[in-house]
């Protein structure tokens, strides 16, 4: 099976190479070119623009930042717009909103094309590892057709229905997410002022009934302060504004959502964008110890 690929960051990096190591023939197109090389080493082909990736081939794949990137790479020049014609298929695994997406299809499905919006769960590793959870949505042909594509780079698919399903899903488990890596930092910091061991804090968790694979992954990796890049910060904030957007459409309050976002902000201005989410516990630390007295 032919695909094209844009968009070579963390997730499609491993995305498409996990694609070629499963012998599909996979042409790649990325905003900064010099990111293809890699993949090309591993027996990819490179487009010089989007436009060219659909021209080439029947399905194409995309992995972008967010709704501005994914909006771009469709309408603007050289864009997935001029080429796409009946037959041709597309694929967007980005995170964005509904509205994004829909956008997408009513532009894709006017030319003729198809249209799957399919974000994921899950991270760098179990991208690498094919581990990923697709949450698919939009035109159920596509999806039937591009499923041995899923099957290898995702550990189960579902389809969601019509095209907005899959971002709304998405953004409520990220949401759930970003809360809950929040309320973590905030007992990691406890714990530590409380003259606890945080990291013995940690075999308890994992010990009780609010054991989860995120805790017990990041958990030592944030005690020592590192937060190398596996979900970057700046995309973990914008998921929760779309999910509070969502919040709003749907007069749906969330303070813990709307409290978790703040702490996102907070970090990002703080220089911490481009580091993991994790790094939100930064902004925990960083907040003035009451004094003892008080
Ligand atoms: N990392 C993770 O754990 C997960 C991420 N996601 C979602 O997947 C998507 C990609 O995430 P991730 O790989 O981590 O992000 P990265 O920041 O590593 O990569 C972003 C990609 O988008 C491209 N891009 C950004 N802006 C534009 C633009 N204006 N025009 C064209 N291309 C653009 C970048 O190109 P360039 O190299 O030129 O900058 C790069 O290829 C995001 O929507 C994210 O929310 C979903 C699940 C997990
Ligand atoms: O969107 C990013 C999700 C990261 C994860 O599921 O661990």
């Amino acid at each position: 099976m032919e695909v094209g690929f844009l968009g070579l960051g963390i997730m499609g990096k491993a995305m498409s190479m996990n694609l070629l190591r499963h012998g599909f023939k996979v042409t790649v197109w990325n905003r900064t070119l010099s990111k293809c090389d890699e993949l090309v080493e591993h027996g990819a082909s490179v487009a010089e623009t989007p436009a060219a990736v659909v021209k080439k081939c029947k399905y194409t794949i995309a992995m972008l930042s967010d709704p501005s990137a994914a909006l771009l790479v469709v309408f603007g020049k050289d864009g997935i717009l001029e080429q796409i014609c009946a037959g041709k298929g597309y694929v967007d695994m980005s995170t964005v909103d509904a509205d994004t997406s829909s956008k997408i299809n009513e532009a894709i499905t006017a030319k003729g094309g198809y249209f799957l919006e399919a974000p994921v769960s899950g991270s760098k590793k179990p991208a690498e590892d094919g581990q990923l959870v697709i949450l698919a949505a939009g035109e159920k042909a596509l999806y039937e057709e591009v499923i041995p594509a899923f099957n290898v780079m995702g550990k189960k698919s579902f389809y969601l229905g019509q095209v907005g399903n899959g971002a709304k899903m998405k953004l409520v488990v990220n949401m759930i997410m970003g809360s809950m890596i929040n309320a973590f930092s905030e007992g990691l910091v406890l714990a530590g002022r409380s003259g606890l061991d945080p990291s013995v804090l940690l075999d308890v968790l994992d010990l009780g009934g609010i054991a989860n694979p995120m805790f017990r992954m990041k958990g030592p990796t944030m005690i020592q302060g590192s937060h190398s890049p596996a979900f970057p910060l700046k995309h973990q904030q914008k998921d929760m504004r779309l999910a509070l957007a969502l919040g709003d459409e749907t007069a749906t309050s969330m303070p813990v959502a709307a409290a978790a976002n703040e702490a996102f902000k907070k970090a990002r201005s703080m220089g911490l964008g481009d580091l993991d989410f994790s790094a939100v516990y930064e902004t925990v630390k960083a907040l003035e110890q009451p004094s003892q007295k008080s």
